[in-house]
C-alpha cells in the first residue's frame, strides 16, 4: 500500500484514546473518500483489532460477515458460530478480549447496519452500560460516511450520545499535505492542483503524481469513463435526498450568485426553502456562508461561497463542455476552453487559499497564531481579500495575487489606505500587511518587506510547506523580489 500521508493531529487525538487504560467509544464521521478509513487502520496498526466494514446488505448477512472477522482475529469457537444477535457477539468479544485488553473493534459504514435493524444504537449502549464491556478495556470505533445520519447518532437524544468518549469529524487534507502525494510538483503546480482536486486524498491518490496536472484533469475530469467526471453528482446523491435541488443550488452559486435570495430568484424556490438546502450543504462542509469581517454580528448579508474545490472546477469547466468531453474532445476542451479561463479561476482559488493559510499558519510569520480570519467587502470602492486578528488582539490585512503580475508599491499603498478606512480595527495599531504573491514583488516592496516589520511576502513556497527550522525564526521567505 502507498505511504500515509498528514493527519499528525488525528493520528494524535486517536492513539491518546486507544493507550487510556479504560473503556473507549469513539464516534468518526466525514464525507466519503475522505480518509476515515485508512486513517482509523493507521490509528490501530500494531494493535489488536477486529476492523468490519459493513456493506447495504440485511443484518443477518453483515452478521456473518462481523462473526469470521471476529473469529479470524480471536480464534474460532463455537459459541460464536452459534450467536445471532449483535449484543451477544460484542458481549462474546468482549469477554474473550479481556485477555487481550485494549482490543480495537472498528465498525466501518455504521449507518449501513442502523439502516437495517434501527434499534442497534440502544444495543450498543445496552451492552455499552454492561460490566463486561468495560473489564477489558474494550475500544469501540463507530465510522460512517453517510454525514447526516452520523451526527443523528451524536445528537443528545440517541443513546450513543453520552457514552461516546471521542468524536472525531474527518476533514480535507490541508495544502501542506499535497507535497507527500506529487512529489515531483513545484510550489505552483501543487497550488493548481489545490484548487482543482482540494484536500479529498481519494481525489489525490487517484491522479498520476508523474503526469502533468493538465493530463492529470483530462483522464479524470475531461473524458467520459474518466473516474471524476461525474463525482461531485454521485456525492450529492449519496449524502443527499433531492440530489437535484441541491446541484442546482451548487450550479448557481458557482455562476456567481452569492445569496440565498438570488439563488432563489434564479431557480424559481422561495428564499427559505434556498435557505435550509444551504444550511445542509454547509454542514456537508461543501460550502460556507460568510459575513465581511466589518459586518454586524447580526447582519443577514451572508455571502455563500462554495468550498469544494473539486465541486467548483466541474461546475465552472465540466458540466458546460459535457457534450465536446462525451465526444471525445477532452484535451480540445482543456487547451481550448479551460486554460484561458484558468487564471481567472485560480485568482477566487488563490484567495481561498490565502485564507486557509491565514487560519493555519500565521503564527509562523507573525509570531501569533490567528484568532479570526475572513474577508472585507461591501463597501462601492474596496475588498480586502484577507484580514482578521491574531490573538495578540494584532490586526491583519493581506492582498492576494495569483496573476502574472509582480506587487507594486501602488498595491501595496492602497492595501494600507483601505485597512486604515475599514471600520475592522480601525485605530488599532500595530497593523500587519500580508501579501501573498505567485509572482513576488517589485524591487521597492521587497526593500520594504526586508526594512519594514509591518510588511511580509508570502510566496507559493510558504504555503505549500513548511518553513525548516533554521529559517522558522525569520519573519517570513522572500521570494522573487
Ligand atoms: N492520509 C492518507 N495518505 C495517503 N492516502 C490516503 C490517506 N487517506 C486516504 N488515503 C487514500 O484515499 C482513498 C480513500 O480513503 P478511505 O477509503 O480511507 O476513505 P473513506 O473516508 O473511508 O471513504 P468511504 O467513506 O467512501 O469508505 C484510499 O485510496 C486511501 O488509501
Amino acid at each position: 500500500m502507498d505511504h500515509f500521508i498528514g493527519r499528525e493531529r488525528e493520528l494524535r487525538l486517536l492513539e491518546r484514546e486507544l493507550d487510556k487504560r479504560s473503556a473507549s467509544l469513539v464516534i468518526a464521521y466525514g464525507r466519503r473518500r475522505i480518509g476515515k478509513s485508512r486513517l482509523l487502520r493507521q490509528a490501530a496498526a500494531n494493535r489488536n483489532e477486529i476492523y468490519f466494514q459493513a456493506t447495504r446488505v440485511s443484518s443477518v448477512l453483515n452478521m456473518e460477515q462481523f462473526k469470521l472477522e471476529v473469529a479470524r482475529v480471536l480464534g474460532p469457537s463455537p459459541v460464536l458460530a452459534s450467536l445471532d444477535s449483535w449484543e451477544g457477539i460484542f458481549h462474546f468479544v468482549a469477554d474473550v478480549a479481556k485477555a487481550k485488553p485494549g482490543t480495537v473493534v472498528t465498525i466501518d459504514e455504521f449507518p449501513y447496519l442502523v439502516d437495517q435493524d434501527s434499534a442497534l444504537p440502544s444495543v450498543i449502549q445496552r451492552f455499552w452500560d454492561s460490566e463486561v464491556a468495560r473489564a477489558g478495556n474494550l475500544k469501540v470505533i463507530l465510522c460512517g460516511s453517510a454525514v447526516a445520519q452520523m451526527e443523528d447518532l451524536l445528537a443528545e437524544k440517541n443513546p450513543l450520545y453520552g457514552r461516546m468518549t471521542l468524536r472525531l469529524e474527518v476533514r480535507q487534507l490541508p495544502l501542506r499535505d499535497l507535497a507527500g502525494f506529487f512529489p515531483e510538483y513545484g510550489a505552483e503546480q501543487l497550488i493548481e492542483t489545490y484548487a482543482i482536486f482540494g484536500g479529498v486524498p481519494h481525489y489525490l491518490t487517484l491522479c498520476d503524481p508523474h503526469a502533468s496536472l493538465r493530463d492529470n484533469v483530462i483522464n479524470l475530469l475531461l473524458t467520459e469513463t474518466g473516474t471524476l467526471i461525474d463525482e461531485p453528482n454521485t456525492l450529492l446523491q449519496s449524502e443527499l435526498r433531492e440530489p437535484g435541488i441541491y446541484a442546482s443550488i451548487v450550479a448557481a452559486i458557482s455562476e456567481g450568485l452569492h445569496s440565498a435570495g438570488d439563488i432563489a430568484t434564479r431557480l424559481q424556490m422561495p428564499t427559505t426553502a434556498v435557505g435550509q438546502y444551504l444550511d445542509r450543504l454547509e454542514r456537508l462542509h461543501l460550502v460556507s456562508g460568510v459575513r465581511s469581517l466589518d459586518a454586524a454580528e447580526k447582519t443577514r448579508n451572508k455571502r455563500v461561497v462554495l468550498t469544494d474545490r473539486l465541486m467548483g472546477f466541474w461546475h465552472r469547466f465540466v458540466r458546460p463542455n459535457l457534450t465536446a468531453i462525451n465526444g471525445g474532445y477532452g484535451a480540445e476542451t482543456y487547451d481550448q476552453y479551460i486554460q484561458r479561463r484558468f487564471p481567472e479561476y485560480m485568482g477566487g482559488a488563490f484567495e481561498g487559499i490565502c485564507l486557509d493559510y491565514a487560519r493555519l499558519h500565521l503564527a509562523e510569520v507573525l509570531g501569533s497564531p490567528a484568532r479570526e480570519v475572513g474577508s472585507i467587502w461591501g463597501h462601492a470602492d474596496f475588498d480586502i481579500d484577507v484580514a482578521g486578528r491574531l490573538l495578540d488582539e494584532t490586526f491583519f490585512y493581506g492582498e492576494c495575487k495569483w496573476r502574472s503580475v509582480k506587487i507594486d508599491i501602488g498595491m501595496l499603498d492602497l492595501l494600507r489606505k483601505r485597512s486604515e478606512t475599514t471600520s475592522y480595527g480601525r485605530d488599532k495599531p500595530g497593523k500587519q500587511y500580508l501579501l501573498f504573491s505567485r509572482n513576488g514583488c517589485k524591487p521597492k516592496v521587497a526593500e520594504l518587506a526586508r526594512t519594514d516589520a509591518s510588511v511580509h511576502i508570502i510566496g507559493p513556497e510558504d504555503l505549500t510547506s513548511a518553513p525548516t527550522p533554521d529559517l522558522a525564526d525569520r519573519p517570513a521567505r522572500s521570494i522573487k523580489p
